[in-house]
């Protein structure tokens, strides 16, 4: 008989640490789940008495925390203390690519991870099952066992490797209705005891047959190989893209035409700009050192070229835009709509609009900034974060607006870069009469009617369509 939880901990409130154990405490009014995190500022903003100022946005997670924050939903940086008192303890603490040393741009950085070992292996003091919750490199849950189990303090863990797939701008209903949870365990008779007394916390509201187990390998693994499998295939009908462009195929139209095959799918074809986001880069990365690690090219070289074509992808964008404009950006206004990742989300890591911009800034372009979830701090420390520039440059040549009309007054082209839906509905009439013309529209998200901005006048360039006459 497995164990009943009754105190859950997770270790980083992030994007994922917080809206996974909001659901998992809404779900289930028993269990008492605390997130702690070291930043202070996180952690209030967790706490805010008005639910709609909590860190992030997606669409109905302040619902969901204002229905158990208080009840059996804590945020706290107290973590040793959580720590203490759980039975089971997420880890969910970020694993970006590392920066220094050897992997550097290519490894995950564990060192967050084998804090929070130390740190629970330092305070606790009764029997844990520790969940890695953040993705990994495989193999990870051998070095956590090994802190764990050196302590000699007599107390029993049990590893258990629990990948999560939300995407964000979605990462609630994911959670509510998951295509499959995934939890890997040693196959000892206490790891499959641990393992399922995970299962029976996510079968409160997951169905049975969605709740996959395996060995903690094929988990670790599995996680990787999803991100580079959905990765692939943007990069995928992104390099047909171009193709499209020099031929007159229409690329959404060859992805309708490929999606209805059953056995290709419709979703995941959607042509763009270039993914971006924290994971998708970062864990294809990780995928190709660790076959590297074990001597695998060719197995390495496949994967790194998904993110060769990203890298393309984007930089095509923004040649693009320069040429189009008669070879020049320099002292012209381009206007960006859009600034995150994707829409719904108020992320901003890795998403390609950072790199289109930083592009036409070497080109002395001046750039308007447009979204309606991201503040100026965080455009502005995304360009500085690059180290392209100095900040004063990037202040100076960016500007963020809060409204998309004043964004797009006098300004020689417009940019599409995040798929916000209020941007279908703007009075584009009303925008072209304010701009410079000839007005350019390059839409790096097939968001936009070609047809009927084309006929307002405005000179419109889709992805993967071919080019402006
Ligand atoms: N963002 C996503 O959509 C997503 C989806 C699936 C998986 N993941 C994975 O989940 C993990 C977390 O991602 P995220 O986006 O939530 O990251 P995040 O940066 O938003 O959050 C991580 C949090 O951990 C905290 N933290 C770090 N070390 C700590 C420590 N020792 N003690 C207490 N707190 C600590 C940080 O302060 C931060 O608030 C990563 O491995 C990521 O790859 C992310
Ligand atoms: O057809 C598509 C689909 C996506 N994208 C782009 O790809 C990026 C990633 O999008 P998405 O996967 O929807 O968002 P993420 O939140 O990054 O989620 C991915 O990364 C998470 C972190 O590991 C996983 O949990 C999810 O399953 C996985 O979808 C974004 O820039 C999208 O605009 C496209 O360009 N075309």
């Amino acid at each position: 008989m497995a164990k009943k939880i009754t105190k859950i901990c997770c270790i980083g409130a992030g994007y994922v640490g917080g809206p996974t154990m909001a659901v998992i405490a809404q779900k289930c009014p028993d269990i008492t789940v605390t997130v702690v995190d070291l930043n202070q500022a996180r952690i209030d903003a967790w706490n805010d008495p008005d639910v709609e100022n909590i860190p992030i946005y997606e669409p109905g997670l302040s619902d969901v925390v204002g229905e158990a924050r208080g009840r059996n939903l804590f945020f706290s940086t107290d973590v040793d203390k959580a720590i203490d008192e759980a039975e089971v303890i997420f880890i969910s603490v970020n694993t970006p690519t590392k920066t220094y040393g050897s992997g550097k741009g290519m490894a995950a950085d564990l060192k967050y991870i084998e804090l929070c070992a130390r740190q629970i292996a330092r305070v606790a003091k009764t029997d844990k099952i520790v969940v890695e919750k953040s993705t990994l490199p495989v193999r990870t849950a051998e070095a956590v066992k090994n802190i764990l189990q050196n302590t000699g303090n007599g107390v029993n863990y049990q590893i258990l490797s629990n990948p999560e797939f939300l995407a964000e701008g979605t990462a609630v209903e994911d959670l509510h209705a998951p295509d499959r949870v995934l939890i890997g365990g040693d196959t000892t008779p206490e790891g499959q005891e641990a393992l399922q007394s995970l299962v029976d916390v996510y079968a409160r509201w997951v169905p049975r047959e969605r709740i996959l187990t395996t060995n903690l390998w094929s988990s670790e693994l599995s996680k990787l190989t999803a991100n580079a499998f959905l990765a692939q295939r943007v990069s995928s009908i992104n390099a047909l893209s171009e193709l499209c462009e020099r031929t007159g195929a229409d690329v959404s139209e060859v992805a309708r035409s490929i999606g209805t095959d059953s056995r290709i799918g419709p979703k995941f074809l959607k042509s763009s700009v270039g993914f971006g986001g924290s994971c998708f880069q970062k864990d294809i990365l990780n995928l190709v050192y660790i076959a590297r690690s074990y001597g695998l090219k060719e197995v390495a070289d496949y994967w790194e070229q998904v993110i060769i074509m990203n890298d393309h992808q984007k930089r095509r964008f923004a040649n693009n835009i320069v040429k189009t404009l008669y070879n020049t950006v320099s002292g012209k206004k381009i206007a960006f709509l859009g600034w995150a990742f994707k829409k719904d989300t108020n992320d901003t890591r890795e998403s390609a609009a950072i790199y289109v911009a930083d592009d036409l800034l070497h080109e002395q372009a001046g750039i308007a900034v447009y979204d309606p979830k991201v503040p100026a701090e965080q455009v502005y420390s995304d360009l500085d974060y690059l180290e392209t520039r100095n900040s004063e440059k990037n202040k100076q040549y960016v500007t963020v607006f809060e409204d998309p009309y004043e964004a797009c007054k006098d300004a020689h082209a417009i940019a599409v870069l995040t798929e916000w839906d209020q941007f279908k509905d703007y009075d584009w009439k009303r925008i072209y009469d304010g701009m410079k013309k000839p007005a350019f529209i390059f839409d790096g998200r097939h968001l936009l009617n070609e047809a009927a901005l084309t006929e307002i006048g405005f000179k419109v360039y889709t992805i993967g369509k071919e080019a402006v006459k």
